[in-house]
């Protein structure tokens, strides 16, 4: 029985995780959980998986939590804010923290799940792409193993399996495109936040689904690829893949190419990262490519999409840029999605942010954490005081 223990319980990946654990009750227990706003949800799953700890966004929520509980016999430890996240993260009696929390608010509990010597099932890639300068020398330090989640770069874990050391040329991430890859370009303009969020292949949280819009999350993929394998940037390449059915490829010292593949379905990943190195029968249905017909492929577009390079451009960089990029960009897809600037401000937000930082070459994490927060009051300071217009 594995102990595992979930940050972001009520999200995509979080609820995902827990379906996997009740699937699978012989296998995982869940023995803490955090959630940020969404306390009806957190109940329910505190009832049905029984965690000794949880954590949750502030007091209030707290005592909501505890009112929806006030029958509940198996009360958990309930605990509060980001210190709470940590000690759940470090805390609850775990082999494995699934790492669910949208964006830099998972960077502390995730290094205090490392320090405490717990493996990481990682789906937070924000995490990777602001603090991998950090994250990943401590993982090292503690020989903790890091377990990809998302699926590129769980497509990418698996077709290494058996790859001998200097055996791997290059990876390529595949990239559906995302909500607008069939809308012409002129178009993109008008493009509202509920146009964004269509995502014509995965259902998921709504941060990442307006990144897969801008490509953005391809970019922050490149990075989270870097940390995750050792590769360098020359070493990366996107490809646009619409069907959402090779997950990534990988190719060899010999030119030889091998692939995962897949219906666009997150439990795999968060399976196979859950049961490494083993693998677990499923009931699911398998994949049939005589249905799925058609698999095509094609070159991303950079004009269209700036995202891309500019993640590229952080990434060769390094420094404080990275954080700057992601925490831009996470305040920026807030904005877009309180409809305070347009779809295609959002790549100018960033560029225009990156160019006005001064990086830290060697980052401590308190240069990230500062790097993180000067780039979000930067933005709403573009944003608030000269309108997103003036960046046309
Ligand atoms: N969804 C997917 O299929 C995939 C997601 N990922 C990555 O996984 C991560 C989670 O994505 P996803 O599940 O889609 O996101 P969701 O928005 O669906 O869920 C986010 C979770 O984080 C919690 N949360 C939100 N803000 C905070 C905060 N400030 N502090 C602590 N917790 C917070 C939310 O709590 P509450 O709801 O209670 O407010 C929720 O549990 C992201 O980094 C994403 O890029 C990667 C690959 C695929
Ligand atoms: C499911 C997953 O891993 C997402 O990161 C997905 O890749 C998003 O789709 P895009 O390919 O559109 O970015
Ligand atoms: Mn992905």
């Amino acid at each position: 029985m594995k102990q595992i223990s979930l940050l972001g319980s009520t999200g995509s990946i979080g609820t995902q995780t827990l379906d996997i654990a009740a699937e699978y009750p012989e296998r995982f227990a869940v023995t803490g959980l955090t959630a940020h706003a969404n306390m009806e949800l957190l109940a329910e799953q505190v009832r049905r998986f029984r965690p000794q700890v949880v954590a949750v966004g502030d007091e209030q929520r707290r005592r909501e939590l505890l009112t929806r509980l006030s029958d509940f016999a198996a009360l958990p430890e309930i605990l509060v804010g980001e210190s709470g996240y940590c000690t759940v993260a470090a805390q609850a009696p775990a082999e494995v923290v699934v790492t669910g929390i949208v964006g830099c608010a998972g960077l502390l509990p995730t290094l205090a799940a490392i320090d405490a010597g717990r493996d990481l099932a990682l789906a937070n890639k924000e995490t990777l792409v602001a603090g991998g300068a950090v994250v990943m020398p401590r993982i090292q330090a503690k020989g903790v193993k890091l377990l990809p989640v998302d699926s590129e770069h769980s497509a990418i874990f698996q077709c290494l399996q058996g790859v001998p050391e200097r055996g791997l040329g290059r990876i390529v991430l595949t990239a559906s495109g995302g909500a607008f890859r069939d809308w012409p370009a002129e178009r993109l303009a008008q493009a509202t936040p509920a146009d964004a969020l269509k995502h014509p292949n995965w259902v998921m949280g709504a941060k990442i689904t307006v990144d897969s819009a801008t490509l953005m999350n391809k970019g922050l993929e490149v990075i989270e690829a870097h940390w995750l394998f050792g590769l360098d940037y020359d070493q990366i390449q996107i490809v646009i893949h619409p069907q959402s059915i090779v997950h990534s490829l990988i190719e060899l010292v010999d030119t030889s190419v091998i692939a995962q593949l897949g219906w666009p379905d997150m439990r795999l990943p968060i399976l196979y990262a859950l049961s490494w190195p083993e693998r677990f029968a499923t009931p699911w249905r398998p994949l049939d490519l005589t249905q799925v017909g058609t698999l095509t492929f094609k070159e991303p577009d950079h004009e269209r999409y700036p995202g891309m390079r500019l993640a590229y451009r952080v990434g060769r960089a390094g420094g404080t840029y990275p954080a700057v990029l992601n925490a831009a960009n996470e305040e920026a897809v807030a904005q877009f999605l309180q409809d305070k600037v347009r779809f295609l401000d959002m790549p100018r937000l960033l560029e225009a942010t990156l160019d006005a930082h001064e990086t830290t070459s060697v980052p401590t994490l308190d240069d990230i954490l500062a790097a993180d927060r000067w780039a979000r009051q930067y933005v709403r300071f573009l944003v608030d005081r000269l309108g997103a217009s003036v960046l046309i």
